[in-house]
């Protein structure tokens, strides 16, 4: 994120909110020159130049307020397109890694470090932007009254400039605290809250308790310590304006008794003085705020780096030949042999908990990279392709779904597979139309994905009939019939493996009659 990008992306709105923004602060420091010439006009008694004076003033103050509000709404509707662009570019680097995200991660990534970079860069370069304008408006109105004004006002600007570098560190860290302590925050909570039913059961409220307790301990005291750094900020500026008012206010008085400088500026030095200090100040903490946000943003920015799109233009894989794999894990490395799967055979991949089988399903799917070995795909004559890895049939032991019908879930909301009798042929082929039947509105029910209307075993075989429908060459199945009923998974199965399909098959609890339908049986240990 960076304000350039954020300009440039409606530049015509942002120069009309930029100009209506200098306006209104110019106007602002307008009617404090207005009020100098009212009281200039009192002293000479000049009831013919007061009114129209105060008329100017309140004309300056009304249209001031006017371009505020329409300044205030610009921005608001810049930032929100702003931040949906960049919803947009973080979802598709998500979506175009092809890496396996936690949600509550990425959650927080859409909305919660967006919102507090929202707030702590672009409304705050709008807002240093308006105090700065104010400042030089008010600037140059000092220096035309009296030069020494001006560089009275001058030393104090720049002690307000310097003032928040001294804690600019310390608010760095405390933001990037709180967003991490933020985070973790949620990662609990999604932990712990997915299995709250067994927690339940077991009766452990205490260590649920204990858990979310000592994560929410950590996020209020982030929260307190970004406050404690903010608040030492503000109390180094406020005593910095209150020096610089008090000062200012007796030069103006010597002048004025010396006749060196109007006597209307008695009245109006304060608005002068807050006008000038008040926005410094503001400018100087919004400086501040922005240069705090520094790491944040750059970490947006990374997450919004292009990946480059899945190309389409690869071959969808009919089998592999892997050299002998290994994967290295933080504290543990798996070592694969050398593995070949020939188009059309039908696999059993077995093995103790443990010992890397989905894992492997991992390397072939792209997901992981292997430490050293290497794997080349297949086509339906056994010559190694440039593979398209999308194609590659997937069925996880716990599939997800998406908010949508049982057909859309079938077809991944591909209008070209839609068509029912289609469907209806697939559904028979995973044994899901009995299902179909107990649901009144069959195909076109409503799939509730936190409610879980769907059962396990349901799930596995819409996601079956995915993969039919999508001609996958070869299919990866991690213990994707674990949920169904043995006498169902044997009919799915005595199905799919009379299909031409490459298919490498996890399983652990599978019947010798069902294994002997396999050619073949693979073993990790
Ligand atoms: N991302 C990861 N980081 C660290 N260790 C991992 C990671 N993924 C897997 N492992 C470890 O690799 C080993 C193999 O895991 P994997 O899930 O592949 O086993 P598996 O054979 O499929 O087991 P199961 O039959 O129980 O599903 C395990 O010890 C696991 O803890």
């Amino acid at each position: 994120m960076n304000f350039k990008e954020f300009y440039l992306h409606k530049p015509f709105k942002s120069s009309l909110l930029f100009l209506a923004t200098a306006l209104s602060s110019l106007l602002l420091v307008g009617s404090s020159y207005a009020l100098t010439l009212e009281f200039n006009a009192l002293r000479s008694r000049q009831a013919l130049l007061f009114a129209p004076m105060l008329g100017l003033q309140l004309a300056c103050l009304l249209f001031s307020a006017l371009l505020t509000y329409y300044s205030n709404l610009t921005l608001e509707k810049l930032i929100q397109s702003y931040l949906q662009q960049i919803r947009q570019d973080v979802a598709l680097h998500l979506f175009n890694d092809a890496k396996a995200h936690d949600p509550a991660q990425a959650q927080n990534q859409l909305l919660k470090e967006e919102d507090l970079l929202s707030v702590n860069y672009l409304r705050n370069i709008y807002s240093a932007f308006k105090s700065g304008v104010a400042v030089l408006a008010a600037g140059g109105a000092l220096l035309s009254f009296h030069w020494s004004l001006f560089i009275a006002c001058l030393i104090f600007a720049l002690m307000q400039i310097y003032l928040p570098r001294l804690l600019d560190r310390q608010l760095n860290q405390a933001n990037q605290k709180l967003a991490a302590q933020n985070q973790a925050y949620l990662k609990v909570l999604g932990d712990w809250l997915l299995g709250l039913g067994d927690l339940h059961r077991c009766l452990s409220l205490a260590w649920f308790k204990e858990k979310a307790g000592l994560a929410a301990k950590k996020l209020e005291d982030a929260h307190v310590h970004k406050s404690a750094v903010s608040t030492r900020l503000d109390y180094l500026n406020q005593l910095a304006y209150s020096l610089g008012s008090s000062l200012i206010l007796l030069l103006t008085a010597f002048l004025v008794i010396r006749h060196w400088t109007a006597f209307g500026l008695l009245s109006s030095i304060d608005s002068f003085n807050s006008d000038f200090f008040g926005n410094l100040q503001n400018a100087a903490d919004y400086l501040g705020e922005i240069s705090g946000s520094r790491k944040l943003r750059q970490d947006l920015l990374a997450q919004r780096t292009p990946v480059p799109e899945q190309t389409e233009s690869g071959q969808a894989p009919a089998g592999f030949s892997s050299s002998p794999l290994t994967v290295e894990f933080a504290d543990l490395t798996l070592t694969y042999p050398a593995i070949k799967l020939a188009p059309g055979e039908k696999v059993l991949l077995s093995g103790a908990s443990g010992s890397g089988k989905s894992t492997f399903f991992k390397l072939l799917l792209g997901e992981l990279s292997p430490a050293s070995g290497t794997i080349h795909y297949l086509d339906q004559n056994g010559q190694t392709i440039q593979p398209n890895l999308s194609q590659i049939g997937y069925l996880p032991q716990d599939p997800r779904l998406f908010p949508g019908s049982i057909a859309e879930n079938m077809t991944m909301f591909n209008p070209a597979l839609s068509d029912p009798k289609l469907l209806l042929q697939t559904a028979e082929q995973v044994n899901l139309s009995e299902d179909l039947r107990l649901w009144p509105d069959g195909l076109n029910t409503r799939v509730a994905v936190e409610d879980s209307n769907i059962s396990g075993g349901q799930r596995q075989k819409i996601v079956l009939a995915r993969s039919y429908l999508y001609h996958s060459q070869l299919l990866l199945v991690d213990e994707g019939t674990s949920a169904i009923d043995q006498a169902a998974t044997r009919e799915i199965l005595s199905r799919l493996l009379q299909t031409d399909k490459t298919i490498l098959f996890i399983a652990h609890n599978l019947t010798t009659e069902i294994r002997q339908l396999f050619d073949r049986e693979i073993k990790f240990d």
